[in-house]
């Protein structure tokens, strides 16, 4: 990323906390000039003081982004410290959840490009994914300059109608934390058979980092790759005959999850 307009123009993060740090590291690593970010941030951790970035409150006169990384309900305190960006040739990009496009075009004016994205944290070492949509004046010159800076940091995927990200924020956004809770939960279960709380961790992590690569890089449907697994009468179909029950599973609980987050981020947007 060091010859982009980005880095001749800068970028300016407004909230670096667990996404914009998570983003922000994924830039770096990938050749953008920590001299081309702005962080405004109340507290910036030690770990942003560190990376050369600027964090003296002084902003580009003319950013190429602005990436909004605050809290949603956050949102609207926050963003007036940009407004005089508005309207003119920055392009403004949300990660908020739930925040709709039309309040973005509320505060900044209606000229204002604003693409609206949903990342996730494995952004941090380029595997993240990211979904996105953008407003009435966001051009693709505009949706591919987002795409340039999120596939930065992983995967990109555009957005058909913005109703759809909800479902999205549920799924790949909140995504890696139910991962992780599987690691959790399955290492929990290790331990409880009688392995050490260490060596429980170890195989759990690298049981679902590994099923997750497979998964990834073959390109293999997950029933086959499950399939591959499940050998007649063994093992896993023992273990899956409770983990694939119809009423007490994954799949009914899995759905309640992802209708419960999207039910969240339809709320966040109500609320704001
Ligand atoms: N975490 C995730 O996995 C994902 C998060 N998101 C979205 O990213 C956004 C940030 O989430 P997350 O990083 O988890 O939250 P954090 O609370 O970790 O980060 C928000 C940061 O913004 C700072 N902040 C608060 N007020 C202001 C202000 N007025 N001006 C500038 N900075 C301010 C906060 O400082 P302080 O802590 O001192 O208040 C904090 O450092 C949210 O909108 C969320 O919906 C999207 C996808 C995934
Ligand atoms: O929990 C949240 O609200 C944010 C949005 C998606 C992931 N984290």
């Amino acid at each position: 990323m060091q010859d982009t307009e980005i880095a001749r123009r800068g970028l300016v993060l407004l909230g670096c906390g667990k996404m914009g740090s998570a983003m922000l590291e994924g830039w770096l690593a990938r050749g953008l000039p920590a001299t081309s970010v702005t962080v405004l941030d109340p507290e910036p951790s030690d770990w942003v003081r560190s990376q050369n970035v600027r964090i003296d409150g002084e902003m580009p006169a003319d950013p190429a982004i602005a990436l909004l990384a605050v809290k949603p309900q956050m949102m609207r305190d926050a963003l007036p410290t940009l407004a005089t960006l508005g309207g003119g040739s920055t392009l403004f990009v949300s990660v908020a959840a739930g925040i709709p496009l039309s309040t973005y075009t509320d505060l900044l004016g209606s000229k204002t490009p604003v693409v609206r994205a949903m990342p996730n944290t494995p952004a941090a070492i380029g595997r993240g994914i990211s979904a996105l949509i953008g407003n009435a004046a966001a051009t693709e010159t505009h949706l591919e300059q987002t795409e340039m800076l999120l596939s930065a940091v992983g995967e990109t995927v555009r957005l058909d109608s913005e109703d759809q990200m909800d479902a999205v924020t549920a799924t790949s956004g909140s995504g890696p934390a139910y991962v992780f809770h599987m690691i959790e939960a399955l290492a929990a279960a290790a331990e409880a058979e009688g392995l050490s709380r260490d060596l429980a961790l170890t195989l759990a992590r690298a049981t679902v980092a590994g099923a997750g690569a497979l998964a990834q890089e073959t390109g293999t449907h997950p029933s086959e790759l499950r399939e591959n697994v499940t050998s007649p009468n063994g093992t896993t179909a023992a273990g899956l005959s409770v983990l694939m029950d119809a009423d007490t599973g994954l799949a009914p609980l899995m759905r309640a999850t992802v209708a419960a987050a999207a039910d969240r981020s339809r709320e966040l947007g109500r609320d704001d």
